[in-house]
This record gives C-alpha cells, sequence and structure tokens, in this order.
C-alpha cells in the first residue's frame, strides 16, 4: 500500500529553488533512507510531507491521517535543563484539542509507558531528561512520536551528535518498529543507516530513488573507510532504480 506520493514537487524559499521536479512514493512497510549533501534540500522536503511548509507547486497525496504520522525533529528545540521527565516529554506527544487543566488522563499515562516501554526506556520514566545520555533522549523522543500510533514516522538526523554504539542501538530500535511502521530517515550516517534501510532517495533539489539492493551492488557498504563524498555523488547522479520515480 502506497502511503505517500510524492508528485512533480517544486518548492523555494523566497527566490532560492531549494526542490525540482520531486517524485516519490513510499509504501507502507518502507525504511526509507533520505541522504544528499547539506543544504540539498532533505529536511524541507520532511517538512512538505508533514505540512508544516505549503505546498507551492505540484501534489503530495497521504492515504493517512495526519495523527498518523509521528515526527521526531532534528536537534529536538527541548532545553534539557528544564526540569521535566521522560514520562512527561513522551505525554507532551498526545494530541488532543481539547484544553485542559488537570494534567494528562489514565489511558494517555498507560499509553505513554507503553511507548517508553517500546523503546526500552520505561524504567527511566521518572528521570530528568537531562540526565539521560544522548541515545536515551533520542529514544525518549521515539516514544513521545509513537504516542499518536503512527503508520509512518519521519525522523530528521536521529542519530546526530549520538556515539556508534547509540548510533547502533537506535537503529536497532527502527528496524524493530518497522515490522509495523514505515520509516523514514533523514541521516549523513551513511555507513549505518545503508545497513537498515530497504530503499534510498538521495535529494540534492532534484531526487534519486535507488533500491538498497541497487545501492549495494554498486558500492562497498562492509569498508570502514566508505568515503561518504564519493557515494553521495554516485547516488545523485546514477538513477540505478526506477521504479519509484515518476
Ligand atoms: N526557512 C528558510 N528560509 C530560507 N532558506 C531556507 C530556510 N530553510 C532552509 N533554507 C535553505 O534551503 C536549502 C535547503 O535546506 P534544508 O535544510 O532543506 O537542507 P538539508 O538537506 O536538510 O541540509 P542539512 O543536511 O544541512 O540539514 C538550504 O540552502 C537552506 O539554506
Amino acid at each position: 500500500m502506497n502511503l505517500i506520493n510524492i508528485n512533480k514537487l517544486f518548492f523555494k524559499y523566497q527566490k532560492t529553488d531549494v526542490l525540482e521536479n520531486v517524485n516519490l512514493t513510499i509504501k507502507n512497510d518502507d525504511f526509507l533512507a533520505i541522504i544528499g549533501p547539506n543544504g540539498g534540500g532533505k529536511s524541507t522536503l520532511l517538512k512538505l510531507i508533514l505540512g508544516l511548509l505549503p505546498i507551492q507547486n505540484g501534489t503530495i497525496e497521504k492515504n493517512i491521517k495526519t495523527s498518523e504520522v509521528g515526527y521526531v525533529p532534528q536537534n529536538t528545540n527541548l532545553n534539557i535543563d528544564f526540569p521535566i521527565t521522560a514520562l512527561e516529554v513522551v505525554l507532551m506527544g498526545h494530541i488532543s484539542s481539547k484544553k485542559r487543566f488537570f494534567g494528562y488522563s489514565k489511558d494517555e499515562i498507560a499509553c505513554a509507558l507503553t511507548s517508553l516501554e517500546q523503546v526500552g526506556m520505561k524504567e527511566f520514566s521518572n528521570k530528568k531528561i537531562g540526565d539521560l545520555s544522548g541515545g536515551q533522549r533520542q529514544r525518549v523522543f521515539i516514544a513521545r512520536a509513537l504516542c499518536s500510533n503512527p503508520k509512518i514516522m519521519l525522523l530528521d538526523e536521529p542519530t546526530a551528535s549520538i556515539d556508534v554504539k547509540g548510533q547502533q542501538e537506535i537503529y536497532e530500535l527502527l528496524k524493530e518498529l518497522n515490522k509495523s511502521i514505515c520509516i523514514v530517515v533523514v541521516s549523513h550516517d551513511l555507513s549505518i543507516l545503508l545497513n537498515y534501510a530497504k530503499n534510498v532517495a538521495h535529494v540534492n533539489r532534484s531526487l534519486v530513488f535507488h533500491s538498497l539492493e541497487q545501492v549495494q551492488k554498486n558500492v562497498t557498504l562492509t569498508d570502514d573507510h566508505l568515503c561518504e563524498v564519493e557515494l553521495l555523488s554516485a547516488l545523485g547522479k546514477t538513477q540505478i532504480c526506477c521504479n519509484h520515480v515518476h
């Protein structure tokens, strides 16, 4: 089942063209890596999918409700010195149209605890967010996105400034979640990401789609010294698989 169909999408900030004729289909069981050089338009594409930026030209058709899209933003702008617990951070993920004065319902708290359990952080629920490691904190943000029971989860640089072991743990978690949720990750951690992704979208103003199978035929992913610049350049130029490109 196609969750998202992007067709002939163009986007510019003021006079700067950022995305040009982007076409992409995201299926319900995909684990899609969005890669590309700095400033290539990856975050902009995520924001357009999320509806955080207006569509200027082209279409994004979503076969899911907005509430079924989970989002883990880049550098979550939560002040980690703020005295808030992991559970309270997750509770913030509950979407409710009603403003309440008496906190959260029992169901919402139970759901938040289940989300924390899913990411292996239940035992830390009462810990202050600032007292957690970078990797643990990112798990809490993933738990927050899980609260809305998403069918697709979009993560923008989820492993930035996390050590390699922590990065692997996050990707293992995403692999587990991918059994029931479509995962879309924007990342520069190519060596690790490409061990987990099923498909790759290279974004540098235009988008080139590759299946991982095709990428693996063309690059040696086991090489410890995988050259990201060369890989990005190769993926940006070669349209290895054109099934998903209209
Ligand atoms: N709010 C904005 N106003 C004007 N220009 C912007 C805005 N946000 C991003 N840009 C520009 O749009 C281009 C694409 O930015 P975007 O953040 O989407 O790239 P990216 O691929 O996610 O980059 P990075 O890998 O560095 O995070 C860049 O040239 C950036 O400077």
